[in-house]
């Protein structure tokens, strides 16, 4: 695995909203399959990190390579290319069904016809426990079912690379368990994901490396078990005085 050509990678990324610096000269890679974890604290730059991903924002410093090409364009051409995410505030379309959101999501993040997606959304559907209610409009979900609808929306798209974006907040421990278990049959399909996360037992359950971001910089990478470990993760993530 170790020798494989990363599927994403970050060079000299930067991103500033006019004074504020909020990702400066961040370097990393995915390899093809992995979990990855992101860590940091409120503010470090995560959810920027994937609006640049996703193409949500499209102007930085630095460069962004997905399969091995640069990333462009805007974020139907990124989910064509293969980049599935979820959105930390769920945001389906609230007049329409569960199942109509998917299909949605399927059509324009594909490309394909409506008709052809019909069995894999129900498939879909199924996998993500929203079979009950899949006539449902989607405005009337609960919590839970509007983060597994949107877990099921950036699936649709029939990602090579998910990323997640706090997914696990909020649920019971149960739920937590099915949605590692979930994660987990994902990345065993070949899907690589990225994933942000302050639950950190969820993440620690599933990820194969962890990425920490401070103030828009990279402190620490690496094995979970080890970077959990770090004295300067411990300091600035976990509130431990060194
Ligand atoms: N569109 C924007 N305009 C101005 N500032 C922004 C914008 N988006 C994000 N920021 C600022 O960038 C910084 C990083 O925000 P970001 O949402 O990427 O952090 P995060 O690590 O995802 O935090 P959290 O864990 O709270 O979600 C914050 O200070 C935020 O206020």
């Amino acid at each position: 695995m170790t020798d494989m050509k990363p599927i994403l990678t970050a060079q000299g990324l930067g991103k500033s909203f006019g004074a504020v610096r909020v990702l400066h000269d961040l370097e990393f890679s995915v390899r093809p399959g992995e979990v990855l974890g992101i860590l940091g604290p409120n503010g470090a730059g995560k959810t920027t990190l994937f609006n640049l991903i996703s193409g949500d924002i499209r102007d930085h410093h630095g460069e962004l390579t997905f399969e091995g090409k640069p990333l462009t364009g805007p974020p139907n051409r990124r989910c064509k290319a293969g980049i599935g995410r979820t959105y930390q505030v769920p945001r389906p379309y609230s007049g329409m069904t569960t199942f109509e959101n998917l299909v949605v999501a399927a059509t324009f993040g594909s490309g394909r016809r409506e008709v052809d997606c019909y069995e894999s959304c129900s498939a879909i559907l199924d996998e993500c426990e929203l079979m009950a209610r899949a006539n449902t409009m989607a405005g009337t979900l609960t919590l839970l079912d509007r983060k597994r609808l949107e877990l099921a929306r950036a699936l649709a798209v029939g990602p090579r690379l998910l990323l997640l974006d706090e997914i696990a907040g909020g649920l019971t421990d149960d739920e937590g368990h099915a949605l590692v278990e979930l994660i987990r049959r994902i990345r065993s399909r070949g899907v690589t994901v990225v994933w942000i996360e302050h639950v950190l037992h969820a993440l620690m359950a599933v990820a194969d490396r962890l990425l920490v971001l401070n103030f828009g910089e990279k402190i620490a990478e690496g094995v979970p078990s080890e970077v959990i470990e770090d004295e300067e993760v411990q300091r600035v993530y976990m509130g431990v005085e060194a």
